[in-house]
């Protein structure tokens, strides 16, 4: 009887000289390698709790030839990936010895088990196709062992297919106006203009328009509606410095360019350097030419620096946990969203409350600052109204009231303290997507004079009080970086 190396490793990618592919084929085996790459990147990230990116924008990386084939099978592998795990455990078909190749044998596991045509060359693919019969089977053990009765039901797929969003784009009226966006997409799509964002157009659930031209010269970007409500929320004026706080991959940063008309400056802040780069992309993109991108700590910048008297306004959109967009960006696929991981999570969510209650109060601390938008895609209340509540005394004693963005937008902050009415809530099934906007305005109504009424020395003295009220945690850290010769990030030009 023959027998199949059933445990060691496939050998991937090169191929016989003499194997003739079909051009379908060929397409195919590519596909799988691109996804499997793909899929290393997004699993090792999840499994750090570091991605570097959304399974989207990796996807649509330039260095991802047939696009629209890798990201189906990424989606969908991953999610069957518990399936399929489950499934190559009990076909006991993997060892140790395939751990380097794990990815790519789980997008082709994806393709014997669920795919439209099963795949029929590359060397891996032939290994794997040795045991369709044992992976079958496996499938079939899975569902009885779970006593259900097909993989839809297995994968609970049902409570996802009412998920359907509208596409949106944002035009970026530096490089072209809404009226000729319209034109020109119209001649392709049905296109709304938004009734909430002007700038914004809203087209039917699907339309791909990542390779339309529009697109790849930066006149329109694929941003979502809740993502596009923030800068305009902030409404800055033209002429204003406004410091985009945590502003990577800067799709807010060009669009509060675009808000200003080109004129005045931005400063665009960013802790990460791999995501500084891509800042740096979306920016030369947008055409924007007053944006000048600062890599470094937000934390560690120091309020009274004379590089931010100008600074009228702060938009501060940091790292949360993303919840509100999960089934957008298919976390809730991943490893880590598991229910195994729930004590974990409640960890990193408080650890985030921390880092969001601390990168507020700064903002909020900038002398000269009137507006101050705080955004999240998160729908947890302690990373929403919870961190809002906690620095409204501080926000007070700066004089900053908390304002209704949107007013017309229904639904409002969760009723946990007295004005969080004011705040902006989208929800993750009524709205498609989960997010929260705060909005602070300078109104500087103290009890006591108001600061532009008091002389300069008066008001340092107060501010000094103040942050030694509030702030006890902000201070050593920055003297130490200071100290440390490294208060200061790294200013590059503007791009
Ligand atoms: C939610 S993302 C911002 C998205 C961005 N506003 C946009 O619309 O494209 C949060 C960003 O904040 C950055 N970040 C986290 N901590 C930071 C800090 N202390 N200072 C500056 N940036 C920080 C992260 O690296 C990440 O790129």
């Amino acid at each position: 009887m023959a027998r199949h190396k059933a445990n060691a490793p496939p050998r991937v990618t090169r191929q016989p000289a003499k194997q003739k592919f079909s051009g379908a084929e060929r397409s195919a085996l590519f596909a799988r390698r691109e996804a499997a790459n793909v899929l290393r990147t997004v699993l090792r990230g999840d499994a750090d709790r570091r991605a570097v990116a959304s399974i989207k924008s990796l996807v649509f990386s330039p260095s991802v030839r047939n696009k629209r084939a890798t990201f189906a099978l990424v989606c969908e592998t991953l999610k069957h990936l518990n399936v399929i795990k489950d499934v190559l455990e009990i076909a006991n078909i993997l060892n140790s010895k395939w751990k380097r190749q794990e990815p790519l044998v789980y997008i082709i596991c994806y393709d014997i088990l669920f795919g439209k045509d099963t795949p029929s060359v590359g060397d891996a693919e032939k290994i794997l196709m040795r045991h369709k019969d044992a992976l079958l089977s496996g499938l079939a053990t899975l569902l009885v062992r779970k006593k259900v009765e097909s993989v839809d039901e297995l994968l609970g797929l049902s409570q996802l297919k009412g998920h359907v969003k509208p596409r949106y784009v944002r035009v970026n009226t530096l490089k072209m106006d809404v009226d000729s966006a319209v034109q020109e997409l119209e001649k392709q799509y049905k296109v709304q203009k938004d009734e909430t964002v002007p700038d914004l157009l809203v087209m039917p659930p699907g339309s791909d328009l990542h390779a339309h031209h529009l697109v790849m010269n930066g006149r329109i970007f694929l941003q979502g509606k809740a993502s596009s409500m923030v800068a305009a929320a902030l409404q800055p004026q033209a002429g204003w410095e406004v410091l985009d706080a945590c502003s990577a991959p800067g799709n807010k940063t060009v669009h509060l360019a675009a808000l200003m008309k080109g004129h005045g400056k931005i400063i665009a802040c960013e802790l990460n350097e791999e995501r500084v780069k891509r800042l740096e992309q979306t920016i030369k993109l947008s055409g924007a030419t007053n944006i000048e991108v600062f890599h470094g700590d937000f934390l560690g910048l120091d309020p009274k620096d004379p590089s931010f008297a100008k600074v009228r306004a702060i938009l501060l959109d940091p790292s949360c946990s993303g919840s509100g967009t999960i089934t957008d960006r298919l976390d809730h696929l991943l490893p880590s969203h598991s229910a195994d991981n729930m004590n974990y999570d409640s960890m990193r969510l408080h650890k985030l409350a921390v880092f969001q209650k601390k990168a507020l109060a700064h903002a909020l601390s900038f002398p000269h600052v009137e507006r101050v938008v705080y955004s999240t895609c998160s729908i947890h209340q302690i990373e929403n109204e919870d961190v809002v509540s906690s620095v409204l005394p501080l926000a007070s004693s700066f004089g900053f009231e908390l304002a209704t963005p949107f007013p017309q937008w229904q639904r409002r902050g969760l009723p946990v303290f007295a004005g969080s009415e004011h705040l902006l809530r989208m929800d993750p099934v009524e709205d498609k997507e989960g997010f929260f906007i705060a909005l602070f305005i300078k109104t500087n109504k103290l009890n006591n004079p108001t600061s532009s009424e008091l002389p300069e020395r008066e008001c340092r003295r107060r501010r000094k009080q103040r942050t030694k009220q509030y702030h006890p945690f902000l201070w050593p850290k920055v003297f130490f970086r200071a100290w440390n010769g490294s208060l200061h990030g790294r200013r590059r030009k503007p791009v």
